[in-house]
């Protein structure tokens, strides 16, 4: 009989943008390599990711008990996705909870196994605790990373050392990180502007990051070519491996099963892609889930109209509203604005959810304002598409500087959810990057850099193997020689 194949076990934390990567890159371990894969989640989260699993795909789907009303949270909430910005701290420091029942799945995994632990444990960011669960039984642990390493580098030396509460003006350096230049207090998220060390935040990030000094190492979803920078921070910092394996990206057809359901039938909209020249589109998108103001969205809609530019917008009902509810045009937007964009053609609303992939991949599309969420960045990028950088959240203020002052490809449009915005502002921004001007060539060249860049590190076969391909081979190659040199202890 054939030995069993040796176990991955996955663990993302309940939030779509983790998921995602999570399972684009157990779908590419499982296509490149010939190991089997156990992905863990709560249980409302693994029936979701159940139908997202494609026919052909053998990934195991193993649930972890969780009862989010136990923590202060509504009853049935396991997602970021229904939760308001205050609550999503609240899911942060319940899933610390889950670390015992982790243990145990861990320990009964080996158990079942007659002694022999799964090969490694892959977990998210913001599960520190789950290398000390790996180091405790000696399985090899490695964080995933969905974001970026110069991004993610920002944040973490950030969060260590809130650095900006320590000078008396609103410019600030990261200690250590002096490469990343300098700040401005307004680069920075609400969780951490508002953070003074104490309050619910801080109390966790400082329990979580330091606690990555029990994994192996950490897997980015990126490319060492352009992002060295912030990898070689962690590598420093951590004295750990940072292995840059990126872009792991969902296939299109893998992709129609994760996320939700598109606002839009993509045959319509490839046909109304088809019908505007090269090069000429707008796709405006916020990631899986953000929104802005009312008096922001209104300002963009008379800049996206004023600018004469096609597009298409992705709309959710602003901040104050349940982002999952009716989206009301007649309400939030210009008076009129719906029809007049229909009847000229130039531009589509798409309700909640696009298939932001198709989209970015159609020649139509010039460039793509976005928050600048990792994935959204990397989709980009891979198809030579510059930004305009809308930052909101997380380390998207880090993405924005970097994708602006390090590569050349974006220019930040806005910065956060709750400034003011003018639209001739917005406008002029947006004819700069779209049109024939010296800046607007001069970005799509860079990003068409980049997107060979991407193209070279994924590249694998005919004698030669990208540097993506070289760090999964590494990645792989240190695990075994830590089950190897278990293997040998006498
Ligand atoms: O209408 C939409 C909107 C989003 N997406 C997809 O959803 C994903 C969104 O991911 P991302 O752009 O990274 O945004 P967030 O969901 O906001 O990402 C979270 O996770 C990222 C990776 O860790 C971080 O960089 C961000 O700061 C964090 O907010 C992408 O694959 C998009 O293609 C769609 O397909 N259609």
């Amino acid at each position: 009989m054939a030995e069993p194949k040796e176990n991955i076990v996955m663990f993302p934390f309940m939030a779509q943008g983790h998921i995602i990567p999570f399972l684009a890159l157990a779908l590419h371990i499982e296509q490149r390599k010939n190991y089997s894969i156990t992905f863990v989640n709560t249980p409302l989260n693994i029936k979701k990711i159940k139908s997202s699993i494609p026919p052909n795909s053998s990934i195991k789907l193993l649930e972890i008990p969780f009862n989010s009303s136990n923590h202060g949270l509504p009853p049935n909430t396991e997602n970021t996705d229904i939760l308001p910005y205050p609550l999503i701290i609240k899911l942060l420091h319940a899933s610390t909870s889950l670390k015992p029942a982790f243990k145990t799945l861990i320990e009964d995994m080996i158990e079942e196994q007659e002694g022999k632990p799964p090969l490694c444990i892959i977990a998210d960011i913001f599960f520190g605790w789950t290398a000390t669960v790996a180091k405790e039984l000696g399985v090899f642990h490695a964080v995933f990373s969905g974001a970026g390493g110069f991004g993610l580098a920002c944040y973490y030396s950030v969060w260590l050392s809130l650095p900006h509460r320590d000078v008396d003006s609103d410019e600030f350096e990261l200690p250590d990180f002096k490469e990343a230049s300098r700040f401005h207090v307004s680069q920075l998220p609400l969780s951490i502007s508002e953070a003074d060390g104490s309050d619910s935040w801080s109390v966790f990030q400082r329990m979580n990051l330091p606690a990555w000094v029990d994994s192996n190492g950490i897997l980015f979803n990126t490319v060492e070519g352009f992002d060295q920078l912030g990898l070689d921070y962690f590598r420093k910092k951590l004295g750990r491996p940072a292995w840059a394996i990126g872009p792991v990206l969902m296939s299109v057809d893998n992709r129609t099963r994760v996320g939700k359901q598109a606002g839009i039938s993509p045959d319509f909209l490839k046909e109304w892609l088809d019908t505007k020249p090269e090069n000429s589109v707008l796709y405006v998108s916020f990631g899986s889930n953000n929104t802005i103001s009312s008096s922001q969205m209104m300002q963009l809609a008379m800049a996206l109209e004023g600018s004469g530019k096609n597009f298409i917008w992705v709309v959710r009902p602003p901040i104050g509203f349940d982002i999952n509810s009716e989206f009301k045009a007649e309400e939030w937007l210009p008076e009129g604005f719906e029809e007049r964009i229909k009847d000229s053609g130039r531009g589509l609303l798409v309700h909640s959810w696009a298939p932001q992939v198709e989209i970015l991949s159609h020649k139509s599309v010039c460039a793509f304002l976005s928050h600048c969420g990792w994935n959204s960045v990397l989709e980009a990028l891979n198809n030579g598409v510059p930004l305009l950088g809308w930052a909101m959240a997380g380390e998207q203020f880090f993405n924005v500087k970097f994708l602006e002052e390090e590569l050349g490809v974006c220019v930040e449009i806005v910065r956060g959810k709750t400034c003011e915005v003018r639209y001739e502002d917005m406008k002029a921004k947006i004819e700069l990057v779209m049109s024939e001007t010296e800046k607007g060539k001069e970005m799509r060249r860079k990003a068409k850099e980049v997107k060979g860049m991407i193209k070279n590190a994924t590249r694998d076969g005919y004698g030669f193997e990208g540097s993506s391909v070289e760090a999964l081979d590494a990645f792989f190659k240190a695990v075994m020689l830590k089950r190897d040199g278990a293997n040998h202890k006498p």
